[in-house]
Parts: structure tokens; sequence; C-alpha cells
């Protein structure tokens, strides 16, 4: 692979691909979407955009942002964008009031900003910990609760989804970002019931292996083998995700608070997946080595 490789759906597919959803959709509404010119997210923005919100990018880098934007808007889509670090508290608050200055309302926050690296847990140094911690599970909660705060003081009622992993297995060499989804996941599930009386419904999707250029964290060989974490045999599109978000997000979703949607192709029930590489010792009975401490 070549630095300038790229995994995923482009802004030429994303502009064009076929939807289970109506036009007009979102027609007056208004949608955030933070890791917005990413993989998912930007599917996500893409398909909300083309449903009739006005959407809000965010996201570290304003070149990704702004790339994305002219790509949009050279269609016709609504919508805007802002660099904000969601690992900041006063930055994220005062991107929160910038949106209430300008729109008025804010209708549908999509978290899908976040990420981790992969390596052994017993390998992890307190820097990088705390780097996926905080942007996992801080950061998506300063969004979370920068909206709700909005929204009570609104009297508006929202809608959260966050975008998680899965992580009712044991997912090899991402110990520190399970730990972080799995706040995630219980946090939303405690807030759903709490912010229930303000209007705000709160739900998470857990994708499994999904092309975007987040994979190139991961090395070629763990890159080719993610077709096999799932029975279907195939990694999925980021649209798969966008089109679920959008689906708890949305009206569809008007009944649904506190909900976790797994879009893994089945992987929760058979697959393995392998972000460091399948160690010797899982490879079959032979490989466990004479030398394995059994504790007995
Ligand atoms: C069921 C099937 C599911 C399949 C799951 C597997 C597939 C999952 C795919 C994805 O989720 S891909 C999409 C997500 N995108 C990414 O993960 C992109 C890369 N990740 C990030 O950018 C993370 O957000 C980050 C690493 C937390 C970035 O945070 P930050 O910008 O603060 O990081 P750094 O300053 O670069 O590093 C801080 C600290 O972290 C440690 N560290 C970082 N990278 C590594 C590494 N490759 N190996 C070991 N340690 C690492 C390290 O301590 C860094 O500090 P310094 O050493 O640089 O001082
Ligand atoms: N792709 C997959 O197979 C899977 C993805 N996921 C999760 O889905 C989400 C989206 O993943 P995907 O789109 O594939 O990954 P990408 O790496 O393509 O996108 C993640 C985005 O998050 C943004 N981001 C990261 N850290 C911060 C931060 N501190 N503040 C603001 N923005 C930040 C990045 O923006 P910038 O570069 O501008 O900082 C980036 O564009 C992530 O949480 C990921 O872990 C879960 C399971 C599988």
């Amino acid at each position: 692979m070549t630095g300038a490789e790229s995994f995923g759906l482009t802004d030429a597919d994303l502009a064009v691909k076929p939807t289970v959803y109506a036009p007009g959709m979102f027609d007056g509404k208004v949608a955030l979407v933070s890791g917005g010119a990413g993989g998912i997210g930007r599917a996500t923005a893409w398909l909300l955009a083309r449903l009739g919100a006005h959407v809000i990018i965010s996201g570290r880098s304003e070149a990704k942002i702004a790339g994305l934007i002219g790509a949009m808007r050279e269609t016709g889509l609504a919508c805007s964008g802002h660099a904000v670090d969601i690992r900041e508290p006063e930055g994220v608050a005062a991107f929160f009031d910038r949106i209430w200055d300008e729109h008025g309302q804010l209708d549908l926050l999509v978290n899908s900003a976040g990420g981790q690296f992969p390596q052994a847990a017993i390998d992890f140094s307190v820097k990088g910990w705390n780097a996926v911690i905080n942007t996992n599970l801080n950061g998506t909660w300063f969004m979370m609760q920068a909206a709700a705060r909005k929204w009570r003081d609104a009297g508006q009622p929202g809608s959260i989804v966050n975008v998680v992993v899965v992580t009712t297995h044991g997912l090899h060499g991402v110990a520190h970002t399970v730990a972080a989804r799995a706040g995630v996941i219980g946090l939303s599930r405690s807030v759903a019931v709490e912010w229930a009386p303000l209007g705000i419904r709160v739900n998470c999707v857990a994708p499994g292996a999904i092309e975007t250029d987040g994979w190139k964290v991961y090395t070629p060989q763990v890159r080719a083998a993610y077709p096999m974490t799932n029975p279907m045999m195939r990694a999925g599109d980021a649209w798969d995700i966008a089109e679920a978000s959008v689906y708890l997000g949305g009206p569809a979703g008007k009944f649904i608070t506190g909900e976790l949607l797994t879009v893994d192709g089945g992987g929760q029930l058979w697959g393995e997946t392998w972000t460091t590489g399948k160690p010797d010792y899982f490879k079959g009975a032979d490989s466990r080595g004479a030398d394995r401490p059994d504790g007995d």
C-alpha cells in the first residue's frame, strides 16, 4: 500500500448512491456530524444532506472539512463546517453556541468522531490509553452533554446517535476502545432515561468491519482478513452505517431510545477479528506450545 491509497466510498459514490429513504425526509432540519469528513461520518453527512438537512460537519482537520464542503456544495447540498476537537469541552460548548447563533436549532447529532490504534493491551502506555479514552468516551460525552443542554435550554427535542464498536466479544488489539465504547453504550442507555422528559432520544450504532480510510492504521495483512470477521465474508460500507444512523436518529426511530443497533454482517455470531494479526496460540492446538503457562 502507498500513503496515497484510500479506502471505501468516494464523494462521487456518495453523491449518487441509492438510498432506502424518501427525498425531503429531513427538509428544514439541521444535523451535526462529528468526524463528518471521515469515512462513516462523510457518508452520513452526504445522506442527511441529500435527504434535505442542513449538515454541519466537524472534525479536527480544517482541510478535510473544507474539501468535503466543497464537494457537497458543488451538488447543491446545504452544509457548513467547523474544526472542533471533541476532547476540549470549552471548544465544544462554544461550537454549540455558534450552531444556535447561526441556525437556532439542531435536530440530530451523529457522533462519528473516534478511533484507536491497534496494540496488545498489555503494552498500552498511559498516554496511549488516555488518548483513546479521551477521544472516544470523554469526547463523545462532551458532545452529548453540550447538545442536551442546548435542547433543554431552548425547549427543543433532539436526537443523538453515537457510532461505537462491537463490545460483546473479545476484540483483540483494541481493548482501550472497547472499554471506551462500552462506556458510551452504558452512558447512552442511562441518559436515554434521564433525557426522555426533555424529548431527547439517544441511540448507538455498532459497526463491524466497514471499509474506510480509518483502516490505514491497520497493516495490509490485517485489513485483508477483515472480511473474515463475519459470516457474510465481506466488509460493509459506510453507507450501511449512515442508513442505520438515519433510521435511529430520524423519524423512523421516533419510538426508539437507549438502543444499540449492530451492523456487522453477523460478526457477533461468527467470525474472527484480529487487529494486530492472529497470534500463533489461536492458530490451532498444535501451536499452543509446551511452554504455555496454564496456571496449574
Ligand atoms: C467487529 C469487527 C470490528 C472491526 C474493528 C476493527 C476495525 C476498526 C476500525 C476503525 O475503527 S477504523 C476508524 C477509526 N479511525 C481511526 O482509528 C484512525 C486512527 N486513530 C486515531 O486517530 C485515534 O483517534 C487516536 C490514535 C486516539 C488519535 O489520538 P491522538 O491524535 O491524540 O493520537 P496521537 O497523538 O497520534 O497519539 C497519542 C498517543 O497514543 C499512543 N499511540 C498512538 N498511535 C499508536 C500506535 N500506532 N501504536 C502504539 N501507540 C500509539 C502513543 O502513546 C501516542 O503518544 P506518543 O507516543 O505519540 O507521544
Ligand atoms: N471503519 C470501521 O471498520 C469501524 C469504525 N468504527 C468507528 O466508527 C467511527 C468512524 O470511523 P471511520 O469513519 O471508519 O474512521 P475515520 O478515521 O475515517 O473517521 C474518524 C473521524 O474522527 C475524527 N476525529 C478523531 N478524533 C477526533 C477528535 N479528537 N476531535 C474531533 N474529531 C476527531 C477524525 O477527523 P480528523 O481527521 O479531522 O481529526 C476522522 O475524520 C469511529 O469511532 C470508529 O472507531 C467502529 C467499528 C468499525
